[in-house]
């Protein structure tokens, strides 16, 4: 069996008595019932996801995956793909926005070159090169589909390779100039919707490139005809290395059970292509932030998620997962550290049931 088909098979669903025990220990806490809202929800959800009332999020890692896309010769971006490689000099330089945020947000990064189109070596970066950035998917496949599984496989190792260096938690981040137009071709076909429902304006493109985008990638689905019911084939057909390798990330965190922190738009893409290749992968999910983006509502939608912020971001690399993070961590230190009502000998509500009211 080979790595992806194993990974598959090794994702369970999470533990729902750990999640009820969590709800019956957050029901004892020092406040109103439900009064700590989505930091309860997060609270259960990662007691399920760690089998514990115990649940650990730290150390957690920032995985940047960055690949070049073929399609950026379409004009589908306000900036020339060459900016990908030279954002990763950024990165390794800790001079950008991810960089920044993660040191706030206490965190580690690792940047992965999945498909960079030029070969670069920098002290830190993680080479894992499954070949130099996608075809143009207007012309042709972007990638066969023995590389959409390779970039697949490379993502499951390189999570794997972070949960053994300690990675308890770990959130998506992406840097791939034209990755919005793949995100939305894969969004379009996985979610059966309308292209135009799902585009937007990535890096700041006018009205007029925007018309161009879609009309791009409506030729791109048409010629390739990818199967909505075989991601794989989507992935490859009109994906790009960096989203196959982040749902990667997705199935080898889930199979080891580890939470992942969603970023943006191109991450939550990745992380729906991994919940249709094994739908348990969703129960390992947590949405940060909502991007201005237009499809990330679509996708989150599919995926069930609701976000924990909203701050008008569209830059991706991983930022508002940065930013989220110390809100996930408030959820585990509220449950373990604030007293119960029988500690602090707090009376219950006049109701007459323990707590207080919702
Ligand atoms: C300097 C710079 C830094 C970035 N960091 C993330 N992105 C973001 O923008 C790109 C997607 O938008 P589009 O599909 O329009 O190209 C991705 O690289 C994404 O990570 C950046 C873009 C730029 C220009
Ligand atoms: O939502 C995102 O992640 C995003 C939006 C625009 C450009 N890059 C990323």
């Amino acid at each position: 069996m080979n790595k992806l088909q194993e990974t598959i098979r090794l994702i369970e669903g999470v533990d729902t008595r750990a999640e009820k025990q969590m709800e019956q220990h957050i029901n004892s806490l020092t406040k109103p019932l439900g009064s700590l809202g989505s930091l309860e929800s997060l609270a259960i959800k990662l007691a399920g996801i760690g089998r514990s009332t115990q649940p650990e999020i730290d150390p957690a890692t920032v995985i940047v995956m960055a690949a070049d896309h073929g399609v950026t010769k379409e004009g589908v971006s306000a900036f020339p793909s060459e900016v990908t490689k030279q954002m990763l000099h950024n990165f390794m330089n800790e001079g950008a926005a991810i960089n920044v945020l993660a040191q706030v947000a206490n965190a580690s990064v690792e940047v992965v070159d999945i498909g960079v189109k030029e070969n670069i070596e920098l002290p830190g970066l993680i080479n894992k090169k499954v070949r130099l950035g996608t075809n143009n998917m207007m012309a042709g496949p972007a990638l066969t589909r023995e590389e959409a599984i390779a970039a697949l496989e490379t993502g499951i190792e390189v999570a794997e390779g972070a949960i053994q260096k300690g990675a308890k938690l770990i959130a998506l981040g992406e840097m791939g100039i034209g990755n919005t137009t793949a995100s939305s071709a894969i969004l379009s076909v996985l979610g059966q919707t309308s292209i135009e429902n799902v585009v937007g304006v990535g890096t700041g493109i006018n009205h007029e490139d925007k018309e161009r985008k879609i009309q791009v990638i409506k030729q791109a689905i048409k010629i390739n005809q990818p199967n909505p019911h075989d991601p794989i084939d989507v992935l490859g057909k009109v994906g790009g290395l960096e989203i196959a390798g982040l749902a990667g990330v997705v199935l080898g965190a889930a199979a080891t059970r580890i939470p992942v922190l969603l970023d943006g738009f191109i991450t939550s893409v990745a992380a729906l292509t991994a919940v249709r290749i094994n739908p348990v992968c969703e129960q390992y999910l947590i949405a940060s932030h909502q991007s201005v983006e237009p499809g990330h509502i679509v996708v989150n939608q599919l995926l069930g998620l609701q976000p924990l912020i909203d701050l008008n971001l569209r830059l991706g690399e991983g930022s508002g997962a940065a930013l989220a993070l110390p809100i996930v961590r408030s959820a585990v230190h509220i449950v373990h550290n604030m007293a119960t009502f029988e500690e602090a000998k707090i009376s219950g509500a006049k109701d007459g049931s323990l707590k207080g009211n919702t």
